[in-house]
């Protein structure tokens, strides 16, 4: 260091020596203007450049004296100086931060998954009341599925609850841990979706360890699920005060019940849209799991025992078939089959948003909402057979809403035909949103965030539309279209010979365009081959991994965060 000191001090003089060789060459030529020429301007910056030059040499040393090596600058004029320590700012570096905001907070949320599990569990559970099953009194019995049998209840009176009032308890299988793990997600991030979830824990059974228990315990929303209400031959009018409040000042007839319908699906998506945008899928959404909350006077959403919670991948094993037939999308699989099961939390919750993206697993959910709604529109399809005879019609449609409703329209009973005139109202909306919905292709359904925005929610009809309704309206259609359409419309035009009456592509042009054609679409075709070669190479690797860690990691790791009775 002191050698180093030595030679920056050395070097140091050296170009104090010639800054102050050059003062005296520019005083000399000041002061005798020489023969009338001017003075060699290019000589002195020559060497203005040589010795700041050095001086640049030896900040980019480190070694001088301090003010050559660090830019004091005058005492005065330091505030003025580039701020070295400051962060900067730069066009690339908010783009990237900007891409990673996004992905973390894209849906299910990777973010706020982190937030959820880590902050907010863990004070909840430092602070909600905990129960154990000698605290409940059980009552009648209100259901028994295959995992579980449900009760209603009511606190046992020595019990002191911030809440009295009737209750439901749940007592399940090993499936309960789910079911338990999916209500306190949604408790803490859209508790107005579901049914309210007091509690959940492990009841320790003293006969041994295969007859555990899972106790599940909600508020008692209400008397009736939306199964028993549309089975009434009163319905939509025996929900109109329910939701309404009050009987609306219309006559009995479509325009009436078209509104009480329009409220129930509102409903009912806007409960669906809490749950996808926290990352959870029903897989079981049917009129039987949507109760009326007589407290809160809206349709929320039970029986999260089918639930998978995509954020941490929980629940989630493609290749499982649990759902009711009556009401599944035809893809029976939310994930793709390539799509590995589950992988360990960490890489589930990264992974999520890509996965979420590329499999759209909430538009699941989104087919069977869409057969509620037609249920509610079309009275025939309320009754059990009337649902599987209309499966059966639509599958041989080839899941085409159009193709059916032209097979079944010219010969259709008066119900049926009422269902047509109720979802043609407002210029045919609600026709079109049920087809947006009620599609083959996943990927083609309609979310419930862009159903909520579906004009038919505004209650207008489509004279009643303001411009920027309209606007948004076209903007849908736009993007619901199908476009598949329009290629067969192509072929179909292409295939005709041209004539000036028909249009379409003469034989001569035909050909020219098969010669044409080759090059250009092998070149885009090995593109295109080459990138679902990539993709297939992508979801292999990722599979296979998956598939080892999971391995690795079957035990119901979240079991951690579920009670067990003292
Ligand atoms: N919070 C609640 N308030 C009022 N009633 C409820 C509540 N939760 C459930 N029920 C009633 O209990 C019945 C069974 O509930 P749930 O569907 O959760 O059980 P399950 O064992 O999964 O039954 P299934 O297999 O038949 O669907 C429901 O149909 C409903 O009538």
């Amino acid at each position: 260091m002191a050698t180093a000191g030595a030679a920056g001090v050395q070097l140091t003089s050296y170009s104090s020596f010639l800054a102050a060789g050059l003062n005296k060459l520019q005083r000399k030529r000041t002061l005798s203007p020489s023969n009338g020429r001017k003075p060699a301007a290019t000589t002195i910056k020559a060497l203005a450049w040589g010795t700041s030059g050095l001086d640049d040499l030896f900040l980019g040393v480190g070694v001088g004296l301090p003010c050559t090596v660090m830019e004091c600058g005058d005492i005065i004029y330091r505030s003025t100086l580039p701020r070295s320590s400051g962060l900067t700012v730069t066009a690339p570096g908010v783009a990237l931060a900007l891409a990673a905001v996004s992905y973390l907070w894209a849906t299910p949320g990777v973010a706020p998954g982190f937030w959820d599990m880590f902050v907010l569990a863990f004070f909840e559970r430092l602070f909600r009341p905990t129960y154990r099953k000698d605290d409940f009194v059980l009552g009648k019995k209100l259901g028994e599925g295959a995992f579980g049998v449900v009760y209603k209840a009511t606190f046992a009176k020595n019990k002191a609850s911030p809440k009295q009032g009737d209750l439901v308890v749940k007592k399940a299988t090993e499936y309960g841990a789910v079911e338990i793990w999916m209500n306190e997600r949604v408790r803490r991030a859209c508790a107005s979706s579901c049914a309210d979830f007091v509690y959940g824990f492990l009841e320790s059974s003293a006969k041994g360890k295969g007859s555990d228990e899972y106790w599940l315990v909600w508020r008692f929303e209400g008397e009736e699920t939306l199964a028993e209400l549309i089975q009434s031959k009163e319905f939509p009018y025996n929900v109109e005060t329910k939701i309404l409040g009050e009987v609306q000042d219309l006559p009995k007839g479509l325009e009436r019940e078209n509104k009480i319908i329009q409220t129930i699906m509102r409903q009912v998506l806007f409960a669906l849209d809490g749950l996808h945008s926290t990352g959870i899928v029903h897989r079981d959404m049917k009129p039987q799991n949507v109760i009326f909350s007589e407290g809160s006077r809206t349709f929320k959403i039970i029986d999260l025992g089918a639930a998978t919670d995509l954020r941490v991948g929980i629940n989630y094993i493609p290749k499982e078939f649990l759902l009711d037939p009556r009401y599944s999308a035809p893809e029976q699989y939310i994930m793709s089959t390539q799509t590995p099961s589950a992988p360990s939390a960490p890489v589930a919750t990264a992974l999520s948003p890509v996965l979420w993206q590329m499999n759209l697993p909430d538009r699941f959910d989104m087919y069977s909402v869409g057969l509620i709604f037609l249920q509610m529109a079309f009275p025939p399809l309320r009754s059990d057979n009337g649902l599987i005879q209309f499966n059966r019609q639509l599958k041989r449609c080839g899941y085409d809403m159009a193709a059916w409703r032209n097979t079944v329209e010219p010969r259709a009973s008066p119900e049926l035909r009422k269902g047509f005139e109720l979802l043609d109202l407002d210029g045919g909306i609600g026709w079109e949103l049920l087809t947006s919905i009620v599609r083959y292709k996943a990927g083609q359904r309609t979310s419930a965030k862009a159903a909520l925005a579906h004009p038919y929610f505004k209650g207008e009809g489509l004279m009643g539309l303001s411009f920027m309704q309209n606007l948004r309206l076209q903007l849908f259609r736009a993007t619901q279209k199908d476009y598949s359409e329009a290629v067969k419309w192509i072929i179909r035009l292409m295939a005709r010979s041209g004539t000036p009456t028909d249009g379409g592509f003469t034989e001569a042009q035909l050909q020219e365009l098969k010669e044409m054609e080759p090059k250009k679409s092998s070149a885009r075709r090995n593109v295109l081959a080459s990138v679902l070669r990539l993709q297939r190479k992508v979801l292999r690797t990722l599979n296979e991994s998956m598939d080892e860690l999971n391995r690795q990691r079957k035990s119901l790791w979240w079991s951690r965060w579920i009670p067990r009775e003292e």
